[in-house]
């Protein structure tokens, strides 16, 4: 039987066997921890030092993506000219991600909180009946402790991260995996997401997409991505 679902206030009601949730931003806050390994990175490397707040733009496309944005904006703001820009990144890349995982792992959620309604809202939905897969753009390595760590490990059957595929969200690949491992079809499996890298893969998936006001979203605003429907806290996503 499925489970039916509004999503938001003035929302349209879904009817749905399975969630698939995004971790960054939409479960838990982690811009404290990006910013902090990143922080003992460029130190390392003695390069400029980048704010949490430049940093909050450049999550959700993977760790590859952040560290590539984070390089690029700091030799940028040390002078480095747009000619030549990409190839320096290159150069700095491998060592910048030998450090940065070095110093992730040390770190990972001490410097991040859950959201409001998060442990609430999930354990809801997942006692309605729906079924529950965690997928995110963060390396698996990280993902499965700082679930555990915030006490968020037990609400999943299925937990993948950026790097259990050969391709990341936007790529429907993840979610499309997701569904098969929870035996759910994408069109009965709600995205909640807090980004378009989300709603794109959702939507390319054939899932209806909820996202959280919240998140990050690339530092764009989220109300204007395509998406079935939005939440304050994932709390509001009531089950009928
Ligand atoms: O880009 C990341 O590392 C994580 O992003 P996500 O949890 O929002 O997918
Ligand atoms: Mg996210």
């Amino acid at each position: 039987m499925p489970v039916n679902v509004i999503l938001g206030g003035a929302g349209k009601v879904w009817a749905l066997d399975a969630a698939i949730v995004d971790l960054d931003g939409t479960m838990v806050d982690t811009i404290g921890d990006f910013a902090e390994a990143i922080t003992r990175m460029l130190s390392d490397l003695q390069l400029p030092l980048l704010t949490a707040a430049d940093i909050e733009h450049m999550v959700g496309k993977g760790t590859e993506h952040l560290l590539r944005l984070a390089l690029a904006a700091v030799l940028t703001s040390a002078g480095h000219p747009k000619d030549g820009l990409a190839e320096a990144v290159e150069t700095l890349f491998p060592q910048a991600m030998q450090r940065y995982m070095h110093h992730y792992v040390a770190i990972n959620g001490l410097h991040s909180s859950v959201y409001d309604g998060v442990a609430l809202g999930l354990q809801a939905l997942k006692n309605a009946g729906l079924r529950l897969a965690c997928v995110t753009n963060k390396p698996l390595a990280f993902t499965t402790p700082l679930l555990k760590a915030k006490g968020l490990d037990g609400l999943f059957e299925v937990v993948f991260g950026g790097d259990s595929f050969e391709r990341k969200k936007p790529d429907p690949l993840p979610l499309l995996n997701a569904c098969q491992a929870l035996g759910a079809s994408p069109a009965r499996t709600l995205m909640i997401g807090d980004s378009s890298n989300d709603a794109q893969a959702g939507r390319a998936a054939g899932c209806p997409v909820a996202l959280v006001s919240y998140g990050y979203n690339h530092g764009q605003p989220v109300d204007t991505v395509d998406a079935d429907g939005f939440v304050d806290s994932i709390a509001q996503l009531r089950v009928l």
